[in-house]
């Protein structure tokens, strides 16, 4: 479980999360949705330490995030953020070898080229690892980045918009790919996501936020209602319902 206790923070003079506090479940899919600037990416980096945190507390199972060993951290949590800066002459291979490092700390096992040759296989990477990362295009570039992220095998994922640049087959692909993470190896992946049918469709729990606070913890289908999208986003909706899910459909 992901325990997230009052949390709250201030960029300058400006707060940006309000007193915080959500228990996300494991080997979930948990969608964070709500509307540009309600404070998700703000929200993760707290929790990912890449902002130090202000106050609160931030728990993933046993490790408080507060006293956590940086090397304990980075085998418990990896964030795939929505800035990502990659160094160009890298081999798509050699990426994913990075996301082994707390593992192998510079000295690949044979043990890391297995994992990495299985979530090259896993993310339908084999046309692409031999590949340096300045030729690849925005999808494919984020399809490896996700695909890092994986390597580091870590029992919580953070996702920052990873379906960004994803056609209609990759994002459909990598919804399953970590729903089977999710149920098969109990990984609890926290995906922030704006498409709400892909949330609707494969989230097990949907959070929404807004104004820097979170507003609802549910099921797709209690917390994706009309009303829900109506506080949310200003935007009126039509629910569907599919398989015993949402569909959402704009009807402005
Ligand atoms: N470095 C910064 N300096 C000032 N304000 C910031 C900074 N970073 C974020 N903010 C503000 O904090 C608020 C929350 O931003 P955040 O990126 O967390 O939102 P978000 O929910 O991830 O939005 P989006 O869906 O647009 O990615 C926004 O109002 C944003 O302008």
């Amino acid at each position: 479980m992901i325990k997230i206790d009052n949390i709250s923070h201030h960029i300058g003079k400006q707060q940006i999360l309000h007193d915080v506090t959500v228990s996300l479940p494991s080997a979930q899919i948990i969608a964070l949705i709500g509307p540009n600037g309600a404070g998700k990416s703000t929200l993760f980096s707290v929790m990912a330490r890449l902002q130090p945190l202000q106050s609160g507390q931030v728990c993933f199972g046993e490790h408080d995030i507060a006293s956590c060993h940086a090397r304990t951290l980075s085998k418990t949590v990896a964030m795939l953020g929505q800035d990502n800066q990659v160094q160009g002459r890298l081999r798509v291979h050699e990426l994913l070898m990075f996301g082994r490092y707390p593992y192998h700390q510079g000295q690949p096992t044979t043990n890391d080229q297995q994992k990495v040759q299985e979530i090259i296989e896993r993310f339908e990477l084999e046309p692409l690892a031999e590949r340096f990362l300045s030729t690849l295009s925005g999808g494919q570039r984020q399809r490896v980045l996700i695909a890092m992220i994986v390597c580091q095998d870590t029992p919580y994922l953070l996702l920052d918009e990873p379906l960004n640049n994803l056609d209609m087959y990759h994002a459909g692909r990598l919804m399953r790919e970590l729903r089977e993470l999710s149920h098969s190896q109990q990984k609890t992946v926290v995906i922030v996501l704006h498409d709400i049918n892909q949330a609707a469709q494969f989230a097990d729990t949907v959070v929404t936020m807004k104004s820097g606070q979170v507003m609802a913890v549910g099921k797709p289908a209690d917390v994706l209602t009309k009303e829900t999208m109506k506080e949310l986003y200003n935007v009126d909706v039509t629910v569907l319902s599919h398989q015993g899910r949402p569909v959402i459909v704009d009807t402005v």
